[in-house]
């Protein structure tokens, strides 16, 4: 569980992150969104003790970073993937990071082999594509075999397989009951791997909740309806107070049930040839609960 009661982080002027409060609790995948500049990784870097927060506190299981005996073992994090010497295997780079840590140097071809890079571990890891660099990353978040698991733009650059093998892994790490907490501006990703969300913009929180309310409570559920005697339905759906839009030769209908649109169509004698409901994507709901937070807007 991490537990963040009013965190607030200034540099200077900039006020990065902004009287934050939120819970990540264990057994789920807790997306970590905002736009750029919005204090994510400003968050993360103190929930692991590497800035001090201005005012308020961050606590790891009830307790603070600084105050834990074995931070790897308590809490595994990929914050750059790149943070590895470019002349060291990814083999020797876990096991330096191993021995710091007091942990058994077979954990290191344990978490090797989990992650999938048990083939490349003795190559220079300066010359690992990102995918390998960021398996690499993972490894080193595993090694301690830690209940609680952070990880900040895990897909950056990932290939499709690769996104893939992340959410996979993440939901399983999230099914043995760890916490476990990932930032990403892939959304539609987001949306099929968190089961909560924490939304924050200019550094506070605009939202904290499971992803399917998110979507929910920001946009709109809508139906498309194709049907060659428009002219006929369009009445019949405005007579019971639906808005319509047509698009592609379709009518898009907002405030009216799929049900009850082909209930007035067969009752009318009316053919049609789609009757889809259509749901609120994330990226609807992020550009809504975002709007007033992002710094520039494109053609600015
Ligand atoms: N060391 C620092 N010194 C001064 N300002 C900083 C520092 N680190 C972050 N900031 C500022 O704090 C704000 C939050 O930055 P942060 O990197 O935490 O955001 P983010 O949500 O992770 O962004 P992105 O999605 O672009 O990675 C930004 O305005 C940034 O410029």
């Amino acid at each position: 569980m991490i537990e963040a009661t009013g965190l607030t982080k200034r540099y200077g002027k900039t006020v990065a992150v902004d009287d934050l409060s939120f819970t990540v609790a264990p057994g789920r995948v807790t997306g970590f969104l905002g736009p750029n500049g919005a204090g994510k990784s400003t968050t993360m870097r103190m929930i692991l003790g590497l800035d001090r927060p201005t005012a308020g506190r961050v606590l790891i299981d009830g307790r603070d970073y600084r105050d834990l005996h074995r931070p790897l073992v308590e809490i595994g994090a990929l914050l750059d993937a790149k943070w590895v010497h470019p002349n060291r295997s990814g083999h020797a780079h876990l096991r330096w990071l191993a021995r710091s840590n007091g942990l058994p140097a077979r954990r290191v071809d344990e978490v090797l082999d989990l992650v999938g890079l048990t083939g490349p571990a003795k190559r220079r890891a300066g010359g690992y594509s990102l995918g390998m660099q960021q398996r690499l990353g993972i490894a080193g978040a595993l090694l301690g075999d830690p209940k609680i698991l952070l990880f900040d733009e895990p897909v950056n650059g990932l290939d499709p397989e690769g996104i893939l093998w992340i959410r996979r892994l993440l939901h399983r790490l999230a099914d043995e009951g760890r916490t476990v907490f990932v930032s990403s501006h892939l959304l539609s990703e987001m949306a099929q791997t968190a089961h909560e969300l924490v939304v924050i913009g200019k550094g506070r929180l605009i939202a904290q909740t499971s992803t399917e309310q998110v979507i929910r409570d920001a946009t709109e559920d809508t139906v498309r309806v194709r049907s060659p005697h428009v002219d006929r339905l369009l009445p019949l759906l405005t007579g019971e107070s639906a808005r319509v839009v047509e698009l592609d030769g379709a009518v898009v209908v907002h405030g009216l049930q799929a049900g009850r649109i082909g209930e007035l169509a067969a009752s009318n004698g009316i053919t049609l040839h789609e009757l889809s409901p259509q749901r609120g994507s994330l990226e609807e709901a992020f550009m809504r609960l975002t709007r007033e937070s992002v710094e520039y807007h494109a053609g600015e």
